[in-house]
This record gives C-alpha cells, sequence and structure tokens, in this order.
C-alpha cells in the first residue's frame, strides 16, 4: 500500500501575506486544494494524511475538505519544525503503507508522471527524492558575505518533494534524528544520515515550493499551461 503525508503546518513567514500560504488561492482555487487533488486523485495512492495546524483545523476542514468533496483524508496537527510535521503526520498513516511520499503542501504543481515515477523507482532503491539540476552557479559565501567556494555545478541538483520511502526506513530515521537532536530541511538528510543510499530522480522546473510573494505570480503562469 502507498501512503502520502502533505505537510501544510508552516507560517508562510516569507510569503508574509498574513495568512498560511496554503490557503491562498491561485485562479480561485487554494494552493492546498491544488495538491491535495493530485494524490486524491491518483489511483496508486491509497492513504492521505495532510498535517495542519491544530488553530487551523476546523478551517481546513470546512473549507478545503468539506468545499471539495475530499473523503477520507485524515488530519495531524503540525509541529514546531517541519520535521516535527513530517513525524506527527507519519504516525497517522496506515500501518498498511510500506511506501510512504512526503511532500510540501505548498508544492500545488506536483504530475501525476513525477507521484508514479517515485513509487516505481521506490520499489527498486526504498529511498528517492526528486530534484532538477542547478541552473545557476551555487556560491559558498562566508558571515560576510565573501565567497569561499564554488562548488562543481555538474554535480548539484535541486530537490524537491515528493521524497518516498520505505516505511521502515523513514520511521528508524526518524527517530534516530529525535533520538540525537538532529534536524535536517529536508527529509532525505535524515535517511543520509543513518547510511542509506537516496536515489536522484529527475523532477520538473515546474514543481515548485511557493514560497514567496513572486512565486504566486510564476505559479499562476505555470497553472496556464498545465490546464
Ligand atoms: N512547522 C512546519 C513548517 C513547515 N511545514 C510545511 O512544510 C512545507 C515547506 O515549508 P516552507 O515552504 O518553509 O513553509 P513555511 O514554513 O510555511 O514557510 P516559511 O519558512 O517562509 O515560514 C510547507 O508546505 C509547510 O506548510 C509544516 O508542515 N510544519
Ligand atoms: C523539503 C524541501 O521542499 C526540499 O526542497 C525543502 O527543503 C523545504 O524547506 P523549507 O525551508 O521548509 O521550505
Amino acid at each position: 500500500m502507498n501512503g502520502v503525508v502533505i505537510v501544510a503546518a508552516g507560517t508562510g513567514s516569507r510569503m508574509n501575506m498574513g495568512i498560511n500560504k496554503q490557503f491562498i488561492k491561485l485562479e480561485g482555487k487554494e494552493i492546498i486544494a491544488y495538491t491535495i487533488e493530485k494524490f486524491y486523485n491518483n489511483s496508486n495512492i491509497e492513504d492521505i494524511v495532510v498535517v495542519v495546524k491544530e488553530d487551523e483545523s476546523d478551517f481546513f476542514k470546512k473549507e478545503i475538505l468539506d468545499k471539495y468533496n475530499f473523503k477520507n483524508i485524515k488530519i495531524a496537527y503540525g509541529g514546531k519544525e517541519r520535521q516535527d510535521s513530517v513525524y506527527n503526520g507519519l504516525k497517522l498513516l496506515d500501518k498498511k503503507c510500506h511506501v510512504v511520499l512526503i511532500h510540501d503542501g505548498a508544492r500545488p504543481f506536483v504530475s501525476d508522471k513525477i507521484i508514479d515515477n517515485c513509487i516505481e523507482e521506490a520499489k527498486n532503491h526504498k529511498a528517492v527524492v526528486v530534484g532538477v539540476p542547478v541552473k545557476d552557479t551555487i556560491k559558498v559565501i562566508d558571515k560576510d558575505k565573501y565567497i569561499v567556494d564554488t562548488p562543481n555545478r555538474s554535480v548539484l541538483w535541486a530537490v524537491q518533494t515528493p521524497q518516498t520511502f520505505d516505511y521502515n526506513i523513514l520511521i528508524d530515521s526518524y527517530k534516530d534524528a529525535f533520538k540525537n537532536g538532529f534536524y535536517g530541511t529536508d527529509d532525505a538528510m535524515l535517511v543520509e544520515r543513518i547510511g542509506y543510499k537516496v536515489k536522484m530522480v529527475e523532477g520538473s522546473y515546474n514543481n515548485i515550493k511557493i514560497t514567496t510573494q513572486e512565486d504566486l505570480n510564476i505559479g499562476s503562469q505555470i497553472l496556464s499551461v498545465q490546464d
């Protein structure tokens, strides 16, 4: 069985619009509704947990789940960091889920092709992330913003979600990270740190994370070519 945890319990501080960015509408529909729809309509996904802030859960139920008639979606409450939110979601997944996808609620342009590819690749590799080769040259800077290194671009990829794992590997990685007080910026970091190999598969440059206000315009443009 394949399950997904969609995390939507952030604050959207970089969006700075006074509401959780996931509830902002793009062309009349909330960002989180686009995201849920992609997994809800995918025949390979059999269990969905959405992680929301406890004080936004009534709004989420009424304005998203009821309004768009999404059935059988479980709700978990978010934690302080993304990693805490993911863990709370994992605990609610059906125990029969052997393959788990973790996805940002703020990435509404994920496609069926990406979801199906992640599930297929996870059968062989057990730990799979999607990403894209970086287009810009990346610099490492010091605290005074002087460049200290220029990594070889040909080995740099920008990682996205879904990040897809064998359930047992993921849960062990999460438990070990919490036990050692480790916080990462994506799920794969936790799996990498206890020694598993994680496979990169090609995502899409359209699979952006809506993070700042500029992304809303880009998002509307992506929607116009996707529909
Ligand atoms: N405590 C948190 C923090 C983040 N997220 C989710 O993780 C995803 C990626 O995080 P990010 O884009 O950083 O969202 P925010 O934390 O909301 O944004 P910001 O960092 O600008 O405050 C988002 O879908 C966000 O809702 C979450 O569920 N719980
Ligand atoms: C998981 C992620 O989307 C991969 O790019 C990203 O690391 C989340 O980071 P954020 O700071 O929580 O947006």
